[in-house]
This record gives C-alpha cells, sequence and structure tokens, in this order.
C-alpha cells in the first residue's frame, strides 16, 4: 500500500514518536510511506513527501511535530475535502493516518464518508477525545503543569499568597483536574466544574483566617478573566492573590516516556489496521490494550471524570 501521515490542530508532545512508528512499521511491512505537509492545508496544495527510515531518525524525542501542523476552517466544506481526495488520489496514495484531536477527527471522518480509506490518532494535550484513555501529549503537558504549580507553590507559600493557575484544555477540563490533584490544588475550575464564586471566597477566607501559608487554583482557560479573579479574592477573602497564566509552554518539550510509548504502540498499531481494510475509525488506549472505535461514535461524545471530581473535594 502507499500509506500517508499528516498532523493537525495543535501540536503535541510525541506526535514525532507516532510519525517514526508509522512510518518504521509501513516500511516493514513492505508499504510505500509519505507524509503531508502542514496537515489539511499541506493536504490541499498537494504538499506530500516520500519517507524513508532513515527520514525518521533522531525524531523519537522531539517536540512538536516535524511535519508541521495547522488550523484549516475551510476544510469543513465538502467541495474542499474533494479536493483533497483528489490529491490523494492522483498521487496513488492508497490511505491516509490523521494524528489530531476532534477537530482533525472531523476532517478524517469527512474523508472516510467520501469513501478514502483513514484511520485516526489522537495527538492533543487536551485529552477531549472519547475512545481512549490517554491521547498522545497530554501526560506530557501534564507533567509540565506539575512543575509550574510546585515553582508557584514555592514562591506563594513565602509570600502567603492564594495562587490562580490557568492552564489549557478548551472545552476539556482534564489538564486542571489532573494537574490541580498532582498540584493539590485547594480549588479545581474546570467547563465541567464551574465556579462557585461565594464558596470559593468564603473557603479561601476560612483557610487564610486558620493561618494556611498557601492556595492552589487550578483553572481551565476562557472560564474567566483570572486577573479579574485574584484581584476579587484579595478583596473579598484577604487572602492576598496572583494569577498566571501558563499559556503555550504548556505544548511544548520533549515527550516523556509514556508518550512516547503510547504513540510508538498507536503508530505501529494504525498501519496494521490500515493493511486489514479498517477506515472510519480511530486509535485507542483503554485498560492498556489498543483498540479501534468507530469516528461517529466518537465525535462529540464528552468524557466523563465524576470519581475524580469528588476525590478533589475530600482532598482539599
Ligand atoms: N467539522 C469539521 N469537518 C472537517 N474538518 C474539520 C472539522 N472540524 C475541524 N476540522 C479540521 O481539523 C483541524 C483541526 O481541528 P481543531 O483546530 O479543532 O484541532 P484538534 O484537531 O481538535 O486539535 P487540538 O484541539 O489539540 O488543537 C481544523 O483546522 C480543520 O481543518
Ligand atoms: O495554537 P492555538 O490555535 O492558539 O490553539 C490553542 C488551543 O490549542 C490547544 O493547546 C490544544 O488544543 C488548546 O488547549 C488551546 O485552546
Ligand atoms: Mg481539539
Amino acid at each position: 500500500m502507499k500509506i500517508a501521515v499528516l498532523t493537525s490542530g495543535g501540536d503535541a508532545p510525541g506526535m514525532n514518536a507516532a510519525i517514526r512508528a508509522i512510518v518504521r512499521t509501513g516500511i516493514a511491512e513492505g508499504h510505500e510511506m509519505f507524509g503531508i505537509m502542514d496537515g489539511y492545508r499541506g493536504l490541499l496544495e498537494d504538499r506530500f513527501i516520500p519517507l524513508a527510515a532513515k527520514d525518521v531518525s533522531g525524531m523519537l524525542s522531539i517536540g512538536g511535530t516535524k511535519l508541521g501542523t495547522a488550523r484549516v476552517s475551510e476544510f469543513k466544506e465538502v467541495p474542499v475535502q474533494m479536493v483533497a481526495i483528489d490529491n490523494l488520489r492522483n498521487r496513488g496514495i492508497d490511505a491516509l493516518i490523521v494524528i489530531g484531536g476532534d477537530g482533525s477527527y472531523r476532517g478524517a471522518q469527512a474523508l472516510h464518508e467520501l469513501e478514502f480509506q483513514t484511520i485516526a490518532i489522537p495527538g492533543t494535550i487536551d485529552n477531549d477525545v472519547y475512545g481512549t484513555d490517554y491521547t498522545i501529549g497530554f501526560h506530557t503537558a501534564l507533567n509540565t503543569i506539575v512543575e509550574a504549580i510546585d515553582k508557584l507553590r514555592d514562591t506563594s507559600s513565602s509570600h502567603r499568597r492564594c495562587s490562580i493557575i490557568e492552564v489549557m484544555g478548551r472545552t476539556s477540563g482534564d489538564l486542571a483536574l489532573y494537574a490541580g490533584i498532582c498540584g493539590g490544588a485547594e480549588f479545581i475550575i474546570t467547563p465541567e466544574n464551574p465556579i462557585n464564586k461565594d464558596k470559593l471566597i468564603s473557603t479561601l477566607k476560612k483557610h487564610n483566617e486558620e493561618g494556611r501559608r498557601h492556595a492552589i487554583i487550578v483553572v481551565t482557560e476562557q472560564q474567566f478573566d483570572v486577573h479579574k479573579l485574584a484581584a476579587e479574592i484579595s478583596i473579598k477573602s484577604g487572602f492576598s492573590s496572583r494569577a498566571t497564566v501558563l499559556g503555550y509552554i504548556q505544548r511544548g518539550g520533549t515527550p516523556i516516556a509514556e508518550d512516547r510509548i503510547l504513540a510508538s504502540r498507536m503508530g505501529a498499531f494504525a498501519v496494521e489496521m490500515l493493511a486489514k481494510g479498517v477506515s472510519g475509525q480511530c486509535v485507542g488506549i483503554k485498560d492498556d490494550k489498543l483498540v479501534t472505535s468507530p469516528l461517529s461514535d466518537i465525535i462529540n461524545h464528552p468524557k466523563e471524570r465524576v470519581e475524580l471530581y469528588d476525590l478533589i473535594k475530600k482532598l482539599r
């Protein structure tokens, strides 16, 4: 087979490890392998590159994606998707692997519906993809956030301050939730667990009166203005507060071992599934086993984390 791979949406640590596994597995199994530059953008602009085993040397430990990535809003339109199909067919490509998040999955599903053999791999720091326990990049980003929280606690407790830390995740609270548990946060505010401001302020007031030296609040991005919240907490609870927005630092960096293994396993598995004729499916890991699920079931299916949110209340 001729198999092409692209990375799409926000880059995630471990995407390169997945590309390497795809290329090396593909070649070992007698396929011809191609990379497409800059996600769906390069697919539309016919930017394919042949990939030999040596071309993916030294990639395992490098963050970001060597194939580049993009957000291409017009890819939602069927005539635009048809251009992509034409480019793939004109090059004689038999199958496509898309590495990305929930948005990229929608593009992959569209290509499958247009009868092009397509399979997707979850590559996003957000961990917002149903059908897998974890996405490639999530654990590395989580480690980066936990390191930041540990540092912020040092300075917060030195000054007796409350520290608000805004993390990424878009509509998913997983990064905030997991990082909050690892960092011993008093409060974790996410789209799934919105703020009760009165309760937050009264609890912080109590903690301040008890003489606690610090408080940590982890918040998913786009919930509210964290700097304004810090000012309000300082005034109303008496616990002096500061906010830190971690931003793009969370997306970069060398993938940790967990993401390298996950990416290597998923990449090799995706090639094997394509050779079996699988299409319109995404690869996932569940209870440490590689699985596939239909893309049509995965899209728009939120993850539930009730048990972990209950845990925070006990540990506060
Ligand atoms: N409904 C859709 N139909 C076809 N293609 C889509 C659709 N939604 C998104 N895409 C394509 O997927 C690309 C990536 O989507 P998006 O920006 O949501 O990132 P993602 O894959 O979810 O990754 P991340 O959330 O980690 O950044 C979009 O720029 C677009 O090209
Ligand atoms: O790089 P951009 O387009 O600003 O996207 C930022 C978004 O990408 C992510 O980092 C990954 O999806 C989100 O957490 C964040 O909302
Ligand atoms: Mg997404």
